[in-house]
């Protein structure tokens, strides 16, 4: 059972995650939300009655932040809209978070149609 979710978007994905939120907001208010800074902060605007606990930028450790939560079991599943088309700063991170959400095994949508299924499921 998910109960605590992680929300991460890439610049260029951000208004696919906003508008992916607006369109769960009563099954997300129900769960308790971690996001990298920038995301979470574009979220809190967007959707004012939403309680997201913001960690630090993704490029600044956010990412890294996440994972740790993976590793300790705080992090039931995953959504991270990756930016395809666009090298990271910090790709590294990117990447070692993505390979925690796989080695311990959480749900992990790398895009919306994913996350339809994880938010559906
Ligand atoms: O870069 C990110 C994930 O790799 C997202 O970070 P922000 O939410 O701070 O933009």
């Amino acid at each position: 059972m998910i109960t605590t979710l992680g929300l991460v978007a890439h610049d260029a994905c951000k208004p696919v995650l906003l508008d992916w939120v607006g369109a769960h907001r009563e099954r997300l208010s129900a769960l308790t939300l971690f996001a990298t800074g920038t995301t979470g902060r574009r979220l809190m605007e967007a959707y004012p009655a939403l309680a997201v606990n913001a960690l630090k930028s993704g490029p600044l450790g956010g990412d890294q932040q996440l994972g740790a939560m993976i590793c300790e079991g705080r992090l039931d599943a995953l959504v991270f809209f990756t930016d395809p088309m666009s090298p990271q700063p910090h790709d590294v991170d990117v990447k070692a978070l993505t390979r925690l959400a796989v080695l311990y095994d959480i749900p992990l949508a790398l895009n919306r149609a994913s996350a339809e299924a994880v938010i559906r499921g």
